[in-house]
């Protein structure tokens, strides 16, 4: 975030926006009071009311907002579900940087308050492995049907790579080291989140971003938000929505209904995410809830209170395990690591394919992220000082050399198709194909399937 302060109106409410801007003696709505304020004043007609704010809401003068003609946009990279990602340089400091563009569905409302949430939380977490908010900048409308409306831009640091991108790459060939070091780096910029009181809520591989200096940043916090401790077991936790988390990385204790979930949410998505860097492709892909419980069962074992004494504690257990067409399945073995084992191919030292692999702690560590129960999840914390991590070969404070090895950006070598298509959040909970199973042709375009891997 640029030192330059925000102004007051973006540290508010809308409504308290509103009132901030009228008391600098501009932009004050015409046409009198609000409805049933009982001043006496004629009740305006709801929509004029709006209208008015409208008008009000793009007069607003932002001085301590940086113009968005300070950037060159150079090309789109992204449509994501709250607005437009271009690719665009800082004129006078020649910077790559990312501009989201705010989605002002509801712009009599203010600034959205899903973004305002958004900057808020980006502002506290400066962290190398948090995507960096350099500032929010504006721009006024010339287009005639929206003259001299604003749009709202976050500027974020540019990376060159988002970590789906670069596993749907066959030509990216990644070495031990480099898993080692992009996981250390995910955990830590997780760890800083938590610490932090902060719910990522949609952890996954797309929204994993990669500098061209080779260092890992977590991404989009669209969905983040923060949370409270619970300090005495006897208070109930805060409750959430529990319509959260891309439906392949939505841990068991969201599928089962929970409410008052915690940072392990985050923690089984780091799971997913871990294997994913060996498999190449997302672990678990059901397309309905029901689905996802039961690849969770097939890959991790039955879930039951002999592994999760709470589960029939969740809101949807009962529903859900006695749903006549797809039960929970019982007496299923967790099969993690044995199925995994043979799966994850690393390049070797001498550059060919090894299909065995061997590496136990890597495997622990794993095992203890997917765990169904989510109190047997480490935290970020833990997770963090793993073992792993002190065994060679030493995580890295980059992964420059692989980034080398990478001719074109992922971005340039999708640009025109849009950057990530298909692997955003998942709209209405159906999940699209990713990028891999695009390319593949045993998967017609559009279409994907129940996959266990
Ligand atoms: N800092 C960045 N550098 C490069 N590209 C970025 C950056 N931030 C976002 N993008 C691109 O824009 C896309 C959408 O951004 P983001 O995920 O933050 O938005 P969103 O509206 O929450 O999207 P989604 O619906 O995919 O979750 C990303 O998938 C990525 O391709």
């Amino acid at each position: 975030m640029s030192s330059q302060p925000y102004p007051a109106a973006l540290h508010q409410s809308s409504t308290q926006s509103r009132t901030l801007i009228s008391q600098n003696g501009q932009n004050t709505p015409t046409g009198g009071g609000t409805p049933n304020s009982g001043t006496g004043a004629p009740e305006l007609d709801v929509r004029q009311q709006l209208l008015n704010y409208q008008k009000m809401f793009d007069q607003a003068a932002y001085p301590f907002i940086n113009d968005a003609s300070a950037y060159e946009k150079l090309s789109k990279i992204g449509q994501g579900t709250f607005g437009e990602v271009f690719k665009a340089r800082c004129k006078s400091t020649g910077r790559m940087v990312a501009l989201k563009k705010i989605l002002m569905a509801n712009e009599k409302e203010g600034f959205p308050i899903t973004a305002l949430r958004e900057v808020k939380m980006l502002e506290q977490l400066k962290h190398p492995n948090i995507i960096d908010l350099i500032e929010v900048c504006s721009a006024k409308s010339s287009a005639p049907a929206t003259k001299d409306r604003t749009t709202f831009y976050l500027v974020f640091s540019f990376c060159e790579h988002d970590l789906a991108g670069l596993l749907s790459n066959p030509k990216v060939r990644m070495s031990l080291l480099h898993i080692k070091t992009m996981i250390k780096h995910l955990i830590t910029g997780l760890n800083k989140l938590h610490r932090s009181k902060i719910l990522h809520r949609d952890m996954k591989a797309a929204n994993v971003l990669i500098s061209r200096e080779g260092v890992l940043k977590l991404a989009d916090f669209g969905l983040a938000r923060p949370f409270v401790q619970r300090e005495n077991s006897n208070v109930p936790r805060a409750l959430y929505t529990n319509r959260v988390v891309t439906l392949w990385y939505r841990p068991p204790e969201l599928l089962l209904g929970d409410r008052s979930y915690g940072t392990k949410i985050d923690v089984w998505g780091a799971g997913c995410i871990m294997a994913e860097m060996w498999t190449r492709q997302p672990i678990m892909q059901g397309d309905t809830e029901q689905r996802q419980l039961q690849l969770i069962s097939a890959l991790c074992g039955s879930i039951n209170q002999e592994v999760w004494p709470n589960c029939v504690k969740m809101p949807l257990w009962n529903v859900m395990s006695s749903d006549t067409n797809t039960p929970l399945p019982q007496g299923k073995k967790r099969v993690l690591r044995s199925k995994l084992r043979h799966l994850m191919r690393l390049d070797g030292p001498d550059g060919r394919s090894q299909s065995d692999f061997k590496d136990d702690d890597a495997m622990n560590l794993l095992e203890s992220l997917l765990a169904i129960d989510p109190d047997k999840r480490p935290t970020a914390d833990e997770a963090e000082d793993d073992i792993w991590f002190y065994k060679e070969p030493l995580p890295k404070a980059n992964v420059q050399d692989l980034m080398d090895t990478i001719p074109t950006s992922q971005f340039e070598y999708t640009v025109g198709k849009g950057a990530h298509a298909g692997r955003g959040r998942h709209h209405n909970n159906q999940p699209r194909p990713n990028q891999a199973q695009r390319q593949s042709n045993a998967i017609p375009a559009g279409q994907y399937r129940d996959t266990i891997f």
